[in-house]
């Protein structure tokens, strides 16, 4: 290859890295000073031989975003890494409508896999990627009450209620918070509460800008798992109800959706679900004007 043709290359590619620059401004600009709930599903994580699995590219975007000065909390699952430690233990496994029916040998499972695999690991990612993670759960200091809403499904909880107050003093001290959603009930039972959930509750109460779900599928698809299957770029929380009402959802979907439905209700302007399999999939959510995923807003004419 000739000097001159190398030369233009390298000119291209800053071009584009200049190019790339210049339309994430704006949107830096706008987010910064914003709160953000993260909810990192564990999906987006590929559990391994011995371990929940990393993602180095995740933590490096939330340290980044931090670095701008967006208001981050991490809220995590671990669907998988708790039914690969159950299968272990020989646990048996049974979802009722994308919840884990949980009795308190499997209770001891998910606090394993949750606090003692997913929530160090991803505090030690984020910390590694030079950002200030701290692990927390919904059961410290109360923060996120539940009620025993089924008997059938044991030790699982509904969120009651989410006091903000520490949270608010962690992001104020410049901390990224990064919860594990084991959750206390008025009687001081420790439940198991679902991910998605507790992340909707958590934006609502903090009155987050902007709630984005990072889960192992493009984003919301109408008719999912039949040939007319269409990836909806932008919905409404109207559309939305009425793919609960008709039954079009399921599976994890299920407390995924109605949990957004709730915190739009509640305030938060605007959800996201995003493949988080995919290399900064969060920059590129938040950073370009194109965007990727779903979008959901509480009307077609909602501010972006
Ligand atoms: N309409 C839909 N659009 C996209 N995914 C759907 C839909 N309905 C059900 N799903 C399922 O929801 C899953 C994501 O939920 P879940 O397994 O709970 O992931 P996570 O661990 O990220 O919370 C997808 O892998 C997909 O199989
Ligand atoms: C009650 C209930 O279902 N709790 C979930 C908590 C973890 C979770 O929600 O993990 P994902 O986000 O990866 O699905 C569970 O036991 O799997």
């Amino acid at each position: 290859m000739s000097a001159e043709v190398l030369v233009d290359d390298r000119l291209k590619r800053a071009q584009d890295k200049a190019r790339v620059l210049q339309e994430a401004l704006p949107w830096m600009t706008r987010w910064a000073g914003q709160t953000l709930v993260v909810k990192y599903g564990g999906n987006a994580l590929t559990p391994t031989e011995t371990g929940p699995g990393e993602d180095p590219s995740f933590a490096r975007d939330i340290a980044l975003l931090h670095s701008i000065g967006v208001r981050v909390v991490v809220v995590h699952g671990g669907g998988p890494q708790i039914s690969q430690l159950a299968d272990r233990l020989g646990l048996e496994t049974t979802f009722v409508e994308g919840r884990r029916v949980t009795d308190a040998p499997t209770l001891q499972a998910v606090q394993m896999a949750l606090l003692g695999q997913v929530n160090p690991m991803l505090v030690r990612m984020i910390s590694d990627a030079g950002a200030p993670a701290v692990g927390v759960a919904g059961t410290d200091s109360g923060q996120v009450m539940a009620i025993q809403h089924d008997p059938r499904m044991g030790l699982v909880g509904r969120v009651d209620r989410v006091d903000p107050t520490l949270l608010h003093q962690m992001l104020d001290s410049g901390r990224i918070p990064v919860m594990a959603t084991l959750c206390t009930t008025a009687d001081g039972q420790t439940v198991n509460v679902n991910a998605d959930e507790v992340a909707g509750a958590v934006a609502q109460a903090l009155g987050a800008d902007k709630l984005i779900y990072l889960t192992n599928v493009a984003g919301l698809y109408e008719n999912f798992g039949t040939p007319a299957s269409t990836l909806l770029s932008e919905v409404g929380v109207g559309r939305l109800r009425q793919m609960i009402a008709d039954d079009e959802l399921v599976t994890g979907m299920i407390p995924k959706i109605a949990s957004i439905v709730a915190a739009l209700d509640g305030g938060v302007p605007q959800a996201h679900l995003l493949d988080g399999r995919i290399e900064h999939a969060i920059l590129l959510e938040i950073f370009t004007d194109a965007g990727v995923g779903t979008m959901i807003l509480p009307s077609p004419d909602a501010p972006r």
